[in-house]
């Protein structure tokens, strides 16, 4: 990865950071003028509240530009100001009774110098780590480093079968002297993994490694762990067992860098900027500015992994906004963080009792904004898996795929286009349980599953409908299409050898399908799907049977 954002994303960052300046110029007139009210004792509760208001949001958001003195000294101003304030709202005629003649002097006079420390310069900003672009295709790229060519042959056209395109090199000299983009995951061969005495883990830092050889044994085994591998997989290869812990691998890797985040905030530049920063390192961003009513259609229509929410804005509390969203069952469990210039741990308490889940205070660092959200998606996003996964597969459970395939429905209908949906059944498969065991029937489930995961779009949903059932949604997809796809996993599928009590076996797989645009409602659709499929195993199972209406 590198350290450096895309001058495009740098360029908008300095952008923001102008506009900070030039919207706090504006600001610190203001100030002055009631810096000079205050010194000479005559300033007025709405001057201060003025005062107070502007301070806190210099506190919580000039660091973020670059101007970090500036934000300490507005921070400390905004502490002392905040006695007079809170006097005024007693309904004191002025709160400056709260501060004798000294400190008044000396509370205006720093007032009137805030434009020094932005004339200062403020300390050049750092950037965020950027995360690599990612392949369009849904078929990672593996690195294999494997120095013996018939082992790599068996490596390359078995992971072929599971979608991985594999990248092929003998050492890792061959593989530093091309050009290729860095893969996701590395298979090396553990002689080769521990004669390179971590070099492995210095030139792919941060990548899985899985290492495969044919000696087992707890020393073995402890030697490749204290080199820093995630994986060791003994030869023979088990090829549905190893395809599957390399997707948990790379699902996992997915999962922590990628999230869905929802900000709400009333400061434009602010919000701008933490929306760039993130979305530079993966994260996708939507923003809420302005007016709250936007709130609830803006989590139903994104939904998010988690809401970070500034704590007052304007007239508006975001704690009131975090109740307000309890009200509705749907996002009892949604995660919300404050992000506010707020030190005070009493009030970040009394906030947190009140519907929020964390606090982040402001000014925050790029670099700990995204790895502290990174951190809260991946979290949450297992939370949610918890609830909407089946925990075999890791594929969406019934109800789930189930109101996807409804939402697809109504978006046929307003986008005009079509899309197919399928369902997918293992054949005979009571036979395979009887005659290899539950647990080799379990590995062909998980297996199927791996397949769907990387032949299909990231777009398409994929849900395990019952024990050996599957259904499949396939977005803007139209039915000639959708057939060629669905009988190539067939056929890749069938190919499979999965490994059992009386040896090795392979299993086929039905498939019936259907117009979701075909019909009114997506019960139909699933009715004609599923007449299909029942269709394809009178008529001898292993491939697709389209549904006529
Ligand atoms: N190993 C395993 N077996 C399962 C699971 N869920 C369902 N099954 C088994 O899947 C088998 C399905 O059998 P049937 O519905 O008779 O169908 P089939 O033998 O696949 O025959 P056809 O569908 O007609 O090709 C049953 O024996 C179930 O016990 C599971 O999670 N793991």
């Amino acid at each position: 990865m590198s350290d450096v954002i895309t001058s495009n994303v740098s360029a908008k960052l300095d952008g923001l950071r102008q506009r900070f300046r030039e919207k706090a110029v504006h600001e610190f007139e203001v100030l002055c003028s009631i810096g000079q009210a205050v010194a000479s004792q005559t300033a007025d509760c709405e001057q201060l509240a003025h005062a107070d208001h502007s301070l806190h949001r210099l506190a919580g958001s000039a660091g973020t530009f670059g101007f970090s003195s500036l934000g300490e000294e507005a921070r400390r101003l905004e502490l002392l100001v905040k006695p007079a304030v809170d006097l005024c709202k007693t309904g004191a005629d002025s709160g400056l009774a709260n501060l004798d003649d000294e400190m008044a002097r000396d509370f205006g006079q720093r007032l009137q110098s805030l434009q020094d420390f932005l004339d200062a310069g403020g300390e050049p900003t750092t950037r965020v780590v950027a995360k690599p672009p990612e392949s369009a295709s849904n078929e990672p790229l593996v690195l294999v480093i494997e120095p013996d060519a018939a082992q790599a042959d068996n490596l390359v056209s078995g992971l072929g079968l599971y979608g991985y395109r594999v990248q092929l090199v003998e050492d890792l000299q061959q593989w530093q002297a091309g050009s290729a983009p860095t893969p996701p995951l590395v298979i090396v061969r553990d002689q080769v993994f521990l004669a390179g005495g971590g070099r492995l883990n210095e030139t792919f830092a941060d990548l899985p490694i899985v290492c495969i050889g044919a000696t087992d044994c707890y020393r073995h085994r402890y030697a490749l762990a204290n080199e820093g591998a995630d994986a060791f997989f003994c030869e023979p290869l088990n090829l549905p067992l190893f395809a599957n812990h390399l997707d948990n691998l790379l699902t996992d890797r997915a999962d922590a860098e990628s999230g869905r985040v929802l900000i709400v905030d009333d400061d434009q530049e602010l919000m701008e900027h933490y929306s760039l920063v993130l979305s530079a390192g993966g994260i996708r961003v939507k923003t809420v500015i302005g007016d709250p009513g936007l709130l609830l259609p803006a989590l139903s229509e994104f939904r998010p992994d988690i809401l970070l929410m500034d704590l007052q804005m304007e007239d508006i509390s975001g704690m009131a906004l975090a109740r307000m969203l309890r009200f509705e069952p749907e996002w009892l469990s949604l995660p919300i963080i404050y992000l506010s210039a707020e030190s005070d741990r009493e009030r970040q308490l009394e906030a947190l009792a009140r519907g929020g889940d964390d606090f982040l205070t402001k000014p925050l660092s790029d670099s700990f904004l995204l790895r502290t959200i990174r951190v809260r998606c991946y979290r949450a996003k297992q939370l949610n898996n918890l609830v909407s996964r089946d925990s075999m597969t890791g594929l969406l459970k019934h109800s789930l795929v189930k109101s996807e395939a409804a939402s697809e429905h109504a978006r046929c209908e307003r986008m005009g286009y079509d899309s197919a949906i399928a369902m997918l059944d293992l054949d005979h498969f009571k036979r395979v349980n009887d005659s290899h065991g539950h647990r080799a029937g379990d590995v062909v489930i998980k297996g199927l599953a791996n397949l769907l995961r990387r032949r299909l779009r990231k777009t398409d949903v994929i849900g395990r409908y019952g024990g050996e059932e599957f259904m499949v949604v396939l977005p803007d997809c139209p039915m000639g299409q959708a057939e060629l796809l669905l009988n190539d996993v067939c056929k890749d599928f069938s190919k499979i050898a999965f490994e059992g009590k009386s040896g090795e076996f392979n299993v086929s797989l039905s498939v019936g399908l259907a117009s979701l645009a075909s019909y009114g409602h997506p019960e139909e659709a699933i009715e004609a799907a599923d007449r299909a499929l029942y269709e394809r195993k009178r008529s001898g199972r292993n491939g697709v049977t389209v549904a006529f209406q």
